[in-house]
């Protein structure tokens, strides 16, 4: 359950619980529709029973005139009944009439109140009022409540033109001039934050593998929040996900026969591999390493087991395989206790293909935000390194399995009455051999380059490895079921791999 984001954090400076309800409560009726259908809304057991004005300033507009665009800042708590809340932060634009080639940013009309009638809409698509965002949170004073420290030059770069970026994550990010990124977090919680906290570390000791930190936007006065992070923005030919699923479907594909035992990404992996154990080193530097005690490797299978029962009540399919999984992470457990030392760090915590950029400097790693559904005080505990290379290792397989999947309807099995002719079989046979032997081969690379950049080797310790792997598949089980059933046979499949050893 993560801290609550009470009024007081941001009232001292944001207006009081009746400015926020006078301003906020005509929007509602259009907000709470289209709260449930974001990418970053939680979706609860229980349905969204009401949403709450927890804060709200006007960022920018009204000193501009009566029609002017407005910037509203605020943050609403999405109540799933009596104990489960979330806290949405949103960037409201209202304009008197529906914005110009911004239909789809569009969430509704205000009912009622000062912008009666006005449209309303996600502010983040506005390149107009994100360049002012910007520009007045790292002024000297900040602006409404908000303030952008910066870490390196006193002020931002002025005239970067803002767009925002198209995909839909946890998050959601405005680049400018293709020089900085904003990420605007959308579950902000107080205290501080992971993500902010690894970059700044990572920036400080100079770790090359990352985008610089340039600064983060905050709460001015009460207990901070972070709010959200700027950061060197950085132009690649893609993202670790693209790539692999791309040369996947490719050696998929290929036209030979027999298996192919190289291909186009082995090096690539090979080379992400090397960067991971980079950032890995540069972690170690920043924040230190301990020796975990069989104490604390109990505890830590005792929370794997934790969280296979709460998995459990999300996925129910996992029953079957869930004494075995216990067995897996007891394994782990009792090795310690045997004397086989662990060392942990901070580590990425979510570390997957689609967190890893490919640029002309090579890889870079991004989002050092943790797993989102974990809470913030567990993603600061140090952690075995072997819980990222699991992450990534996970990740090749569900890039072999999504490139097969995507294929063609025509190349996969015939839909329908008609049974497959032998050849669609033998086919099918070897597109499926393939996927799993592009994901085997990449994962050695990832693995192997991990190694020879000074890394330990991940599977000199096969035991905490697979302990690991497999929670991470219980992880993805859940993430599937929640936000995109039809992927679920992907983790589980790994699950039922894992468990039985194959
Ligand atoms: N520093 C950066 N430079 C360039 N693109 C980036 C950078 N950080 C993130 N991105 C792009 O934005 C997307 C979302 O970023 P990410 O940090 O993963 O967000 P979230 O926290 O919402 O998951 C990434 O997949 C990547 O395409
Ligand atoms: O990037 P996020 O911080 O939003 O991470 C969440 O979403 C990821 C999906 O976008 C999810 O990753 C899972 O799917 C990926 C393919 O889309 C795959 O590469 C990863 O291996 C798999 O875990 C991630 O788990 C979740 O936290």
């Amino acid at each position: 359950m993560p801290a609550t984001l009470c009024a007081t954090c941001l009232n001292a400076q944001h207006g009081d619980d009746l400015q926020a309800d006078g301003l906020l409560r005509p929007l509602l009726p259009a907000l709470l529709p289209w709260l449930v259908t974001r990418r970053w809304f939680t979706h609860e057991q229980g349905h969204l029973e009401e949403l709450r004005p927890v804060s709200a300033s006007v960022l920018d507009g009204e000193q501009g005139g009566d029609r002017t665009p407005v910037l509203l800042h605020s943050l609403l708590d999405a109540r799933h009944g009596a104990d489960v809340s979330h806290h949405y932060q949103l960037l409201v634009g209202l304009r008197p009439e529906p914005p110009e080639g911004l239909g789809r940013a569009v969430i509704g009309r205000a009912q009622g109140g000062r912008w009666d009638g006005w449209t309303l809409y996600e502010a983040t698509e506005d390149h107009e009022l994100m360049e002012r965002l910007l520009e007045r949170t790292s002024g000297p004073g900040g602006e409404g409540g908000l303030r952008m420290s910066l870490t390196g030059a006193p002020t931002v770069p002025t005239g970067l033109s803002a767009r925002a970026l198209a995909v839909e994550q946890s998050n959601s990010t405005v680049v400018f001039g293709d020089q900085l990124l904003f990420k605007l977090f959308r579950q902000p919680e107080p205290g501080p934050h992971p993500e902010t906290d690894a970059l700044r570390g990572l920036t400080q000791v100079h770790c090359r593998r990352i985008p610089g930190l340039a600064g983060w936007l905050h709460t001015d006065g009460g207990e901070p929040v972070v709010l959200g992070i700027l950061e060197e923005f950085l132009p690649a030919r893609g993202d670790g996900w693209q790539l692999a699923v791309e040369q996947a479907a490719e050696s998929i594909n290929c036209s030979l026969r027999s298996v192919p035992v190289l291909d186009c990404f082995t090096e690539d992996s090979r080379a992400l591999g090397a960067a991971v154990a980079e950032v890995h080193a540069s972690l170690a530097q920043a924040f230190g390493q301990i020796t975990l005690t069989p104490e604390d490797v109990a505890a830590q299978v005792d929370q794997l087991r934790r969280e296979l029962r709460a998995a459990l009540q999300v996925v129910p399919q996992l029953e079957p395989y869930a004494g075995r999984l216990g067995g897996l992470y007891e394994d782990w457990g009792r090795l310690a206790g045997r004397g086989l030392q662990y060392t942990a760090q901070r580590i990425h915590g979510d570390l997957h293909l689609g967190q890893v950029l490919s640029t002309e400097d090579g890889w870079k790693v991004i989002d050092f935000e943790g797993e989102p559904a974990r809470p913030v005080a567990e993603r600061y505990q140090p952690q075995p390194v072997l819980r990222d290379v699991a992450g990534m290792l996970r990740s090749f397989d569900y890039a072999g399995q999504q490139a097969l999947a995507a294929l063609p309807k025509a190349a996969q099995v015939a839909d329908g009455p008609l049974a497959e002719s032998a050849e669609q079989a033998a086919a099918r046979m070897r597109r499926s051999r393939r996927a799993y032997a592009w994901s085997v081969r990449n994962r050695r690379a990832f693995t192997s380059g991990y190694a020879a950049a000074g890394g330990m080797d991940p599977y000199c310790q096969p035991v905490a490895l697979r302990a690991f792997e497999a929670e991470k598949a219980v992880y993805e089980a859940v993430y599937e079921a929640q936000h995109r059933p039809d992927w679920l046979p992907i983790p589980m499949a790994a699950i039922q791999r894992l468990v039985f050893g194959r």
